[in-house]
């Protein structure tokens, strides 16, 4: 039976995700495995058919596929760290796909029946990644090499969203899914409110996908900065994330490593008078919901810092070199330069932009390069200038004209009746750039506390067809987003999302990232997700950043005076990116008062 024409409603299941087409034709330049093979490194037959049909593209082993995916297999903890794009997540699914499926006695008799159970677990920061994973599956299912299961007994989606969480949880409950995909704090929920909904207790295996946005990066051991120091326990005691009380659950039996122990006793004893229990788990996840056997955690992510590593070992203890089998796959960043489909490669061109607020004057960024001639990206013979003009005129109009704005995206009375807080300027340069070059689809991100439906509406007032970003939902991008060559070619779409929630996304027909960028944006982590939304097995792509020339900092106008342009400039040297100018815009003029 194919799941396409199945009419039984599989809770988690988005109906947009269903009617999407999987095939896909790349073309991938990517550092393949020599000498594997997907059959060599232990996939199953079934996997393998399906892969063949659903994927044709997808033929040969990435490097890291060929150490991660028999390691997977073979039930050992595994940390994968390699560059966005390369076939992680992916490659993680083969080989869950491919791990034997876990079965629950039924009664405690001896010759009680069994049901299936709970295989994995898969940990993703946002829902939209949760999505992604379950439209792979579902392509791989399509092509009914995986035999007569329904899908919901292959795998499931549990996250915030359209449906409740008890009610996810309980469709779990009553087929359990051989791979259950969630968000940590999907799981909090879902045990919180009816404790024994979730049967966890046969999970074999915890994947943790984009596990350092999901895990606070600790201090390292040798740390000096006895500030930094006590803010992380403070932070711990405090607000654990709901991935670490997920994985505090399952692994951290020795909560947190003795190091920290005796100052955090001291912290309490000064600060309460008398000592408190060391930790206490404030999720309300306890022993009867925890699986049997430790399972085997593969943690992931392109961005998996030295000391986030040396954390997962002394401070947290979900992994412990003791019990060895532990496999690292971990691409250095002197590989990475080497790769094709890098920072500063050929395959992905990065710029800046810096805007003068009092003036409005956009400029490239201080010695950007001349760009190369790039046959990707057409330039499109429209008039920007009467597009901005026409959308300014009649803002109702062209809203009505546009997609209708829901309710849900946009509240216009609160938005009209409160100023952007985006600067015009940084606006009007992306609007620029997004109507003379994008052919399909770009995405703008914005700081994790920026209001997506404000730039939503900004957008749209420029004549720009934006959307916020939602895997799910169709006008927002879910009908395109996971599949090469369907999105609008008439009517470019700029899908509009914050930093958290853009990881690991893979948008085959993106050719165009914009960040509006202060603070976090800046980061080189938080960069290297935003940048590799692009360039993703080789493709083309363009980064644009837009930054004030300088800005006040986190006290408003009477915060310290930040030269952004340098602190971009920091960002490029440190990645090893040597930005190209926009075309469309000057060169920064030497005379230029940077001053706002
Ligand atoms: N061996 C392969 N050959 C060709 N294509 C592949 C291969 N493995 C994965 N892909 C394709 O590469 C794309 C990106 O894969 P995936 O999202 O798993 O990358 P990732 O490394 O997890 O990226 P990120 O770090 O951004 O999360 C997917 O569309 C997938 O189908």
């Amino acid at each position: 039976m194919s799941f396409l024409s199945s009419p039984s409603a599989v809770l988690a299941r988005p109906k947009a995700l269903l009617r999407l087409p999987c095939s896909t034709t790349r073309r991938w330049i990517i550092h393949h495995s020599e000498d594997q093979s997907f059959q060599s490194l232990g996939l199953k037959p079934h996997v393998l058919a399906g892969l063949k049909a659903a994927f044709p593209n997808v033929q040969q082993p990435t490097a890291a596929q060929a150490q991660f995916i028999p390691a997977i297999l073979g039930h050992k903890d595994v940390l994968l760290k390699d560059v966005t794009g390369a076939g992680k997540s992916f490659g993680i699914l083969l080989a869950l796909l491919s791990s034997p499926r876990r079965f629950v006695k039924v009664s405690r008799e001896p010759r009680s029946p069994t049901r299936p159970a709970i295989t994995a677990l898969v940990l993703t920061p946002h829902r939209d990644l949760a999505y992604q994973f379950l439209h792979w599956v579902q392509c791989l299912h399509a092509t009914e090499e995986l035999g007569d299961f329904p899908l919901e007994s292959i795998a499931q989606v549990m996250v915030r969203g359209s449906l409740a969480i008890e009610e996810q949880a309980r469709a779990v409950a009553k087929t359990p899914p051989h791979i259950l995909i969630c968000t940590p704090q999907a799981i909090l929920e879902a045990l919180q409110q009816e404790e024994h909904v979730l049967p966890l207790r046969e999970v074999a295996t915890v994947i943790v996908d984009e596990a350092d946005s999901m895990l606070e990066s600790p201090p390292r051991k040798t740390d000096k900065d006895k500030y930094a120091v006590k803010k992380y326990l403070r932070m711990l005691y405090k607000h654990p994330t709901p991935a670490r009380q997920v994985l505090d659950a399952f692994y951290g039996v020795r909560h947190y490593a003795d190091w920290i122990a005796h100052k955090a006793r001291q912290q309490r004893e000064d600060a309460e008078g008398q000592l408190q229990p060391f930790m206490k788990l404030a999720s309300g996840i306890t022993k009867a919901h925890l699986p049997w056997r430790r399972p085997q955690l593969v943690i992931t992510s392109a961005t998996l810092s030295v000391s986030f590593r040396q954390g997962l070992y002394q401070d947290s203890k979900w992994l412990t070199k003791e019990e060895g089998d532990i496999v690292k796959v971990i691409t250095h960043e002197r590989q990475v330069h080497r790769m094709s489909n890098l920072h500063g490669s050929a395959a992905v061109t990065h710029s800046g932009l810096v805007y003068n607020v009092s003036s409005g004057s956009i400029t490239n960024i201080k010695n950007a390069l001349e760009a190369p001639e790039d046959p990707a990206f057409p330039q499109k013979p429209v008039d920007i200038e009467a597009e901005l003009g026409d959308s300014e005129l009649g803002d109702s109009e062209t809203l009505s004209s546009q997609s209708a704005v829901t309710a849900e995206e946009v509240d216009e009375g609160k938005l009209e009746s409160t100023p952007s807080p985006f600067p015009e300027p940084a606006m009007e340069a992306i609007a620029t750039v997004f109507a003379l070059e994008v052919p399909r689809v770009a995405l703008l991100v914005l700081h994790p506390t920026a209001s997506v439906e404000r730039a939503v509406r900004d957008m749209r007032r420029l004549g720009i067809d934006a959307h916020g970003l939602d895997v799910v939902h169709e006008e927002r991008g879910g009908s395109y987003l996971l599949r090469e060559g369907t999105a609008p070619k008439e009517d470019p779409t700029l899908l509009v999302a914050t930093l958290a929630t853009i990881r690991g996304l893979d948008m085959p027909d993106l050719t165009h990232v914009f960040v509006l960028g202060t603070g976090d944006a800046l980061d080189p982590d938080a960069y290297t997700h935003v940048a590799g939304r692009v360039g993703r097995f080789g493709k083309s792509g363009k980064v644009i950043t837009v930054v004030p020339s300088v800005y006040h900092g986190k006290d408003g106008k009477k915060g310290k005076l930040v030269d952004e342009q340098n602190r971009l400039l920091m960002l490029y040297k440190k990645m090893a990116v040597k930005p190209v100018r926009v075309v469309h815009f000057d060169l920064a003029s030497p005379k230029e008062d940077p001053v706002m």
